[in-house]
């Protein structure tokens, strides 16, 4: 070990596990913590997730467990990596466990089903006057696992926590930007997977890359123009955890979102490309999420719109795209002074 610090990570999918493995990479003692003992002790025994990451091996500074005291009793920074759906349980289940002056960071790209409560908030709300964070960015597990140069953010009005966060999880092939507009970062990583879907299911009808380049830098628009008016800066959008995510989740079948998507467009049900791609794909219940937000705030969101027409609407693919493109002709770039 080359620090004095201990880590937990509170979810053993493929997220936290390449997340602790980076960790316990860099000389810290880390914890990943599953709530299944017998995986977590497979995991323990083999040095592998085999579920969600078969083939990469863990390092030996980690120790996977399903204890959650033990993973952190002496924890000075705890990462939780669950689906938006368990998140506030997992925080509930940790909060009276976690040591003093414990900081604790949510990776976690959603908002709470039927509260529109984002994952910095809850930690808010249960967790009270601790430090705390978020982390976002174009990260897909499987290519940091194999060491893909990657980029991410960490945000926080904390200083300390940006400072720590760099500290354990920095690597030659792992770099982590600060931002301090936590609302945007977080925003920015729910609100891509709802363009992914639309991407993944312009993609199975064969869109050539005009059309993909104007879906991405409309899906920006959108998100911005929503975000502005909750009061996020529209500015944060531009960077890795806004325009980086959204590139990358809407131009590769790496992401659970766009493989929902593809599946839909190739005339799949709903259910059935929920359940084909088999694990969390958080921009569905976003999109309910939003679609129901934006109509309350009056923006305009036409993509949301569109998208929530086919997925819980019934309404023919073709037609709504139809409707899109005879639609309204907005301004191209919405924050330059008219
Ligand atoms: N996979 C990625 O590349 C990636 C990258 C960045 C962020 N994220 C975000 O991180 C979050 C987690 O994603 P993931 O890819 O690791 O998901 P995943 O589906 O691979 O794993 C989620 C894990 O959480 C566990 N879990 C669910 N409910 C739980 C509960 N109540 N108690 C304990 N454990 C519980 C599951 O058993 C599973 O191990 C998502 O919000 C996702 O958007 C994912
Ligand atoms: O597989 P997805 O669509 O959840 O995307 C994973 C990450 O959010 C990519 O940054």
């Amino acid at each position: 070990m080359v620090s004095d610090l201990t880590i937990a990570v509170l979810g053993g999918g493929s997220f936290g596990t390449a997340i602790a493995n980076i960790i316990a990479t860099n000389g810290n003692r880390t914890f990943l913590w599953m709530r299944d003992e017998a995986r977590a002790a497979t995991c323990q025994r083999n040095r592998e997730n085999p579920e969600y990451l078969p083939g990469y091996a863990l390092h030996d500074n980690l120790q996977v467990t399903a204890d959650l005291p033990a993973a952190l009793q002496d924890s000075d920074l705890v990462f939780i990596s669950v689906p938006s759906k368990s998140f506030r349980q997992v925080t509930r289940q940790a909060a009276p466990l976690l040591k003093a002056n414990a900081m604790v960071v949510s990776t976690t790209k959603g908002i709470e089903p039927e509260t529109f409560t984002l994952m910095s908030e809850i930690l808010r709300q249960e967790l009270g006057h601790r430090l705390t964070g978020v982390l976002s960015g174009p990260n897909f597990a499987k290519e940091i696992v194999q060491q893909q140069q990657t980029g991410t953010v960490v945000a926080s009005s904390h200083a300390a926590v940006i400072e720590r966060v760099q500290g354990v999880l920095s690597s030659s092939a792992f770099r982590v930007y600060s931002n301090h507009d936590s609302f945007g970062v977080e925003l920015s990583g729910a609100l891509k997977n709802i363009y992914a879907i639309v991407a993944g299911m312009a993609a199975a009808l064969g869109s050539g890359h005009n059309t993909q380049a104007m879906l991405i830098t409309r899906s920006l628009a959108e998100m911005g123009r929503f975000a502005a008016r909750l009061g996020a800066n529209p500015m944060t959008f531009l960077g890795l955890a806004g325009v980086g995510d959204l590139v990358l989740t809407c131009t590769s079948d790496l992401s659970r979102n766009y493989r929902v998507g593809f599946a839909i467009g190739k005339g799949k049900t709903l259910e059935q490309a929920v359940a084909e791609v088999g694990q969390v794909a958080e921009g569905v219940n976003t999109l309910r999420l939003v679609k129901q937000k934006a109509d309350q705030l009056d923006v305009y969101m036409p993509l949301v719109d569109g998208l929530y027409k086919v997925l819980f609407e019934q309404r023919a693919i073709s037609e709504v795209a139809h409707s899109l493109m005879v639609g309204e002709q907005n301004t191209d770039v919405e924050y330059i002074s008219q």
